[in-house]
């Protein structure tokens, strides 16, 4: 089936392992710094290299391509980058050719081919790879020929479709890829979907019928990554003329049904919820509905797969959603983290059992999967120690005091820094931590503007207290040519603070100065968020430089998806994105970020805190 060559990366191979009868993990990763289980080299298909690694040489359609480069473009921290520039994430460059191998039947082949000789010029001038000059975003496509297009698509027999889970003969193909935070599997999982959804929109479109007709569900934990993965994919209008919802908490049950009832006239391609929406609350208010949109789903994607099945009462909802099942062709899994343990629970969803069994579950994982981001400065402080005397928040008024002194000296001339570094987010791990640390907070920092936000904060305060967190003005709004060349130099010597055991690029005295004597009475630009695990998954927080962890998370995956909300990709990431950096032009100094860790000496007796300082030392992976 795959030929016997092996894809060498320069001193990386690609591995594959058995993580359970039949399934197959793919990606590279260097054979001692594996964790998972029972590895073994894989056999790839050679021709899955993607040229110069670029996102427009992935070999999928160009309406979709266009589509996901204006979408990157839009969205990345990445500032002035040309769409031809964008290079392929890891997990991009896996996944995606992967994925999307499933729609390229040999009917489709033959047909595109076909296609592309007898309306060579007009697929030339629209659908090939050159469409730059003619398609600069969705709206400005030719309706004509798209139509066109789609109408010369219409009649492609689907790939494996239909599909009956309930024979032995299951044809569902499962992915489940896991990459480090902020590698932009959203537009991995969503590439494959778009492309899967234009090549075969055109048959359920010829359908007529008098159900509703909901063709992919985008499962996600929160109502915040629901927003937030519906917010990427409507950022320049409706992504190539598919018909996207969200039912997100605001959309009231006649909301959703009335949005299903028009999906008998009007396909809905993408709906994007949290699982209790459609597996409760559809469920108890519309059986019928439900078990129609079940029917006819083909495409589901489970982000934060992990977190979806720990919920309660969500995997109940899921493995009865994928009983319903009779036309679903692709599940896609995503997480930051994959261990042997989330690879055995995933069989607890029924469908995923029976896909592995069949040999049709395939796990894509990357190389930097839980490996420490060398863009990251990492502190650990020790609140046993001196002055701090075991108080963390103690600590935390400190590290705070440091930031704010840093950014002080550094950026006084250089607004566009000044406000990007001095926004601090906290985790704590409880919701009465989280409010101690407010109530000192605002006592000790009278003037700065502090938030929290636990479970029960509203919808409403949720948007309007992540937005500064989410959203960036680019350089240009803040910063002119003038003092453009008054920026000073990251100072590369550190110091200790005295009586901690804070390290910092900053140098003062504790007997002279004192966190209040400097915060009191002055007006602060200063943003500080404090929250709980809740923001620790998937939120795409937007060039945050300073991260504290009150105290260490319950695990270790818990902390990888908290330090994961620094650095993300364009935001210069993991070091092998700096490639992608070509247009990055705004500065080193923007490089690094900061993780502060608050312990005690109770916490370093765990093994996993352990652990974790010796991979932040070592340079090592987490797990
Ligand atoms: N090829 C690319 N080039 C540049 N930027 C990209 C590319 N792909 C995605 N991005 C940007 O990277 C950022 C992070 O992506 P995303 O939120 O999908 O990460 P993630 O892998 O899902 O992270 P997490 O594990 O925390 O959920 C986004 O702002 C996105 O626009």
């Amino acid at each position: 089936m795959l030929n016997k060559k092996f894809f060498i990366l320069s001193r990386t191979r690609l591995y594959s392992i058995l993580t359970s009868k039949d399934s197959l993990v793919y990606g590279i990763r260097e054979k001692k710094a594996i964790s998972l289980s029972n590895l073994k080299d894989v056999e790839v298909n050679s021709n899955m290299h993607i040229k110069d690694n670029l996102f427009k040489n992935l070999p999928i359609t160009s309406v979709v391509k266009n589509c996901m480069l204006n979408l990157i473009k839009t969205d990345t921290t990445i500032k002035n980058i040309d769409i031809d520039e964008i290079k392929c994430s890891d997990i991009q460059r896996l996944s995606i050719p992967r994925i999307i191998q499933k729609n390229d039947t040999p009917v489709l082949k033959k047909f595109l081919d076909l296609v592309k000789e007898e309306h060579e010029i007009n697929m030339l001038t629209n659908f090939d790879d050159n469409t730059e000059s003619n398609f600069v975003g969705d709206l400005q496509m030719k309706q004509v020929n798209t139509s066109q297009y789609h109408n010369l698509l219409s009649g492609i027999e689907k790939p494996s479709y239909p599909v009956d889970i309930h024979d032995d003969k299951i044809d569902v193909d499962i992915f489940s890829i896991g990459a480090e935070t902020g590698s932009g599997k959203t537009v991995a999982f969503l590439t494959p979907l778009l492309e899967y959804l234009v090549l075969y929109r055109s048959n359920f479109n010829n359908e007529k019928n008098s159900s509703p007709i909901v063709r992919s569900v985008i499962f996600l934990p929160t109502n915040e990554l629901v927003n937030q993965v519906y917010d990427f994919l409507m950022k320049n209008g409706r992504p190539v003329h598919l018909n996207v919802k969200k039912f997100d908490i605001e959309v009231t049950p006649s909301q959703m049904i009335s949005s299903l009832r028009e999906s008998v006239e009007d396909p809905i391609d993408v709906v994007i919820c949290t699982p209790e929406k459609i597996t409760k609350s559809l469920k108890s208010i519309n059986p019928s509905y439900y078990s129609h949109l079940t029917n006819r789903v083909e495409y589901c994607v489970l982000d934060e797969t992990d977190i979806l099945m720990d919920k309660n009462g969500s995997l109940d909802g899921l493995n009865a959603f994928f009983k319903n099942c009779k036309n679903l062709n692709t599940i896609i899994n995503c997480s930051g983290t994959i261990t042997d343990n989330y690879l055995s629970n995933l069989k607890e969803l029924d469908i995923i059992k029976r896909a592995t069994e069949n040999n049709k579950h395939q796990v894509i994982i990357t190389k930097n999967l839980h490996k420490i981001n060398n863009n990251i400065n990492y502190y650990n402080i020790d609140c046993s120690i001196g002055a701090l005397s075991n108080s963390r928040i103690k600590a935390l008024g400190q590290v705070i005091f440091s930031i704010y002194k840093k950014n002080k000296r550094d950026y006084k001339n250089d607004p566009y820094f000044m406000k990007i570094f001095n926004r601090i987010m906290v985790f704590a791990n409880t919701k009465e931590s989280v409010l101690e640390i407010e109530e000192y907070l605002k006592r000790l920092l009278p003037n700065a503007n502090i938030q929290i936000l636990v479970k029960e904060t509203s919808v409403e305060d949720r948007k309007r207290i992540l937005y500064p967190y989410l959203n960036y003005s680019p350089r240009d709004e803040v910063f002119n040519e003038e003092t453009k060349t008054s920026i000073p130099k990251l100072v590369k010597k550190f110091e200790w603070i005295p009586d901690s055991n804070i390290k910092t690029p900053i140098i003062f005295s504790s007997d002279t100065v004192h966190p209040e004597d400097i915060f009191i009475n002055k007006k602060q630009d200063i943003n500080i968020l404090i929250t709980t695990d809740i923001l620790s998954r998937g939120i795409n927080f937007k060039k945050l430089k300073n991260l504290v962890l009150m105290e260490p998370p319950k695990n270790v995956l818990s902390f990888i998806h908290r330090i994961g909300r620094v650095c993300r990709y364009g935001d210069t990431g993991n070091e092998n994105y700096l490639s992608n950096i070509k247009a990055y032009n705004n500065n080193v100094i923007e490089k690094n970020a900061s993780v502060y860790m608050i312990t005690d000496l109770n916490d370093t007796k765990h093994n996993w805190v352990r652990d974790i300082k010796k991979a932040i030392t070592f340079k090592k992976k987490f797990i």
